[in-house]
């Protein structure tokens, strides 16, 4: 059967959206969506998304790495698939959906997409790094000279090691610019290499950064080799709440795949 994909990229993340509502695709075909993510026989993708109707909330959103297999939460996805909503009609410029890690409210204002992220209670600190779930796990590694930084070497090698082994983690190599602003690398998991920008990636190092001291400030920009992306939160004894990611989120092109 053909099925209209869109194509859609937020700071350099780029995904394949499909319009699930009327549950057509086989969601357990992992090999056939790994193809479709593949840079030199498919389309091309960081992950997978479909858009589909849920009973509570405007919709849902179901997430998979370039791997063919579904995954935890994607930031950069989230605010894709509000753009993708508001460009089917689904929503207009606010909406409340339901993704893996749960509800996620989101608006857009001027083009750029606000999403609410989870509240993050638990951070755990480490002599040289951070680890932290935002939606996603996440490694945070402050280094002395990123531009130049290995990544996807260094990135794998914290991936598939102690303690992360199999189920691993994604892992962000840092750099502080000024007081509230981070340059980030993502090693992603799943994707199994660096990719531009990450949502939850950023997120994480915006919170981490907080936690551990070297910023004060709640409004954070944060620079990937994609573009900039901003966080915002409300801290108190208890963990961080009210965590926002702010950045663009564009449809790049649309086409037809036979599925
Ligand atoms: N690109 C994402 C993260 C996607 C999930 C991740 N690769 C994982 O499996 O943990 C983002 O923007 O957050």
């Amino acid at each position: 059967m053909k099925m209209t994909f869109y194509k859609y990229q937020g700071t350099g993340n780029d995904f394949v959206i499909l319009d699930n509502r009327l549950q057509i695709i086989d969601k357990k075909d992992t090999k056939r969506i790994a193809e479709l993510c593949d840079r030199r026989f498919g389309i091309g993708a960081d992950g997978f998304i479909l858009l589909e109707n849920d009973d509570q909330t405007d919709f849902k959103m179901v997430y998979y790495n370039a791997d063919g297999n579904e995954s935890s939460m994607c930031g950069n996805g989230g605010r894709c698939i509000v753009a993708f909503a508001k460009f089917l009609g689904v929503i207009e410029n606010e909406t409340e959906f339901i993704a893996i890690d749960g509800l996620h409210k989101a608006k857009i204002e001027n083009e750029i997409v606000h999403l609410q992220m989870q509240d993050v209670l638990e951070i755990e600190t480490f002599q040289d790094h951070l680890f932290l779930n935002t939606g996603s796990p996440h490694h945070v590694e402050m280094v002395s000279d990123l531009k130049d930084f290995e990544v996807k070497k260094n990135g794998s090698r914290i991936r598939y090691g102690e303690p992360y082994n199999e189920v691993g983690s994604n892992v962000n190599f840092v750099n502080q610019i000024s007081s509230d602003h981070f340059a980030v690398r993502t090693y992603e998991r799943g994707v199994e290499d660096e990719t531009l920008s990450c949502g939850t990636g950023v997120t994480a190092v915006a919170i981490a950064m907080h936690k551990s001291g070297k910023t004060k400030s709640n409004i954070i920009t944060l620079n990937t080799e994609g573009g900039d992306l901003k966080v915002t939160f409300d801290s108190n004894d208890n963990g961080y709440h009210n965590i926002w990611l702010v950045g663009p989120a564009e449809q790049v092109f649309k086409g037809e795949i036979e599925w």
